[in-house]
């Protein structure tokens, strides 16, 4: 339904690429451009946004998310942080690329205050594609993100008319236009024609987690992969190279072979933080199960995926919160 301007909400878009924002080199092969079109053409391409929303858009980057960097990181925090405090903006959408999605709004969930909404979203298919799917995305995102309902939900992504909440959710499929999941938390909303709704209660927050590190590049944490018939050498290379933390994204429950276990246990004895997270896509990393973790001073990740844990400790370290004891505290907190 088309509402009057006085009565609808001002929403701030900020554009950072990928394929929303992508175009095809022709409309049979599956190659294309990620964020090659720019922000302003872009919102202009989707004029049914007025009917939801008054627009502000603001270019941020115009990139792949692949090429995501934290500087990147740090101007969107910083823009957002902006909005927070205009009044007249009611909630925050960011296009981006969904290959790196989930980490972005990972780490804006963590280092922003939660009040006005934020909503990712992107796209699977480039406009000029049969079915594309951004504009119907967009649209969603802008009636989440204007909605009085998303208030004090902290980071979302909206895809394929699904809600979901920053630290669950995951690009599960490499194409398919429903390839957001959150497989431990499900989704917390959807979004049709007509309605936003949620099915869980907000959850309202005095401040942000943690405070944005200060600059780019963060310390520099690695994730390494487990495999049959591991070695340490990744392990070491990633001590040599200056890693301050390592991220295992180890087998099962977060295990990994004798030869890389003995790897970590020697990077910890250098002043390493290692956390074992897991290449598996859905349960939590439990301590002290199959690798006695507070012998050897690891960290779980819990419920965090490799690349959200390595995002969490390199805020932390940022943050001065640096021992295994402290760490393992920060990522057993649910919320
Ligand atoms: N579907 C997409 O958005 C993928 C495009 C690109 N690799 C990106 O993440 O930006």
């Amino acid at each position: 339904m088309q509402q009057s301007t006085q009565e609808k909400p001002t929403v701030l878009i900020l554009t950072t690429g990928g394929t929303i924002a992508g175009q095809a080199q022709d409309d049979k092969s599956l190659g294309y451009h990620a964020g090659k079109t720019s922000g302003e053409a872009l919102i202009a391409s989707v004029p049914a946004l007025k009917d939801h929303a008054n627009i502000e858009v603001e270019a941020v980057s115009q990139i792949g998310s692949q090429d995501m960097s934290d500087k990147v990181l740090l101007d969107l925090a910083y823009s957002i942080q902006k909005a927070e405090a205009n009044p007249k903006i009611s909630g925050i959408v960011i296009t981006h690329g969904t290959d790196t999605m989930e980490e972005t709004a990972f780490f804006l969930n963590e280092v922003l205050p939660h009040k006005k909404p934020v909503v990712l979203v992107g796209a699977m298919r480039p406009a000029g594609y049969a079915s594309a799917d951004g504009t119907a995305n967009l649209i969603d995102a802008v009636k989440v993100a204007g909605s009085p309902l998303a208030k004090d939900r902290s980071v979302m992504v909206v895809m394929n008319d699904t809600i979901f909440a920053a630290r669950s959710v995951q690009k599960m499929n490499t194409t398919n236009l429903e390839a957001f999941q959150a497989p431990n938390a499900g989704p917390i909303g959807m979004v049709n024609n007509e309605h936003v709704r949620f099915y869980i209660p907000a959850q309202p927050k005095a401040q942000a987690a943690f405070i944005a590190p200060s600059k780019a590049p963060f310390p520099r944490v690695d994730i390494i992969y487990s495999h049959v018939q591991m070695d340490g050498d990744l392990i070491e290379d990633a001590v040599q190279k200056g890693a301050k933390g390592i991220i295992l994204a180890g087998v099962g429950d977060g295990n990994t072979s004798a030869a890389a276990l003995k790897a970590l246990q020697e990077a910890q004895q250098k002043g390493v933080i290692v956390v074992r997270s897991t290449r598996i896509s859905s349960g939590f990393v439990n301590r002290n199960v199959e690798v006695n973790d507070d012998e050897n001073h690891f960290v779980v990740s819990e419920d965090l995926n490799p690349q959200k844990s390595r995002l969490l400790l390199q805020i932390l370290l940022a943050n001065k919160i640096n021992t295994p004891a402290q760490i393992q505290k920060e990522f057993a907190k649910l919320y």
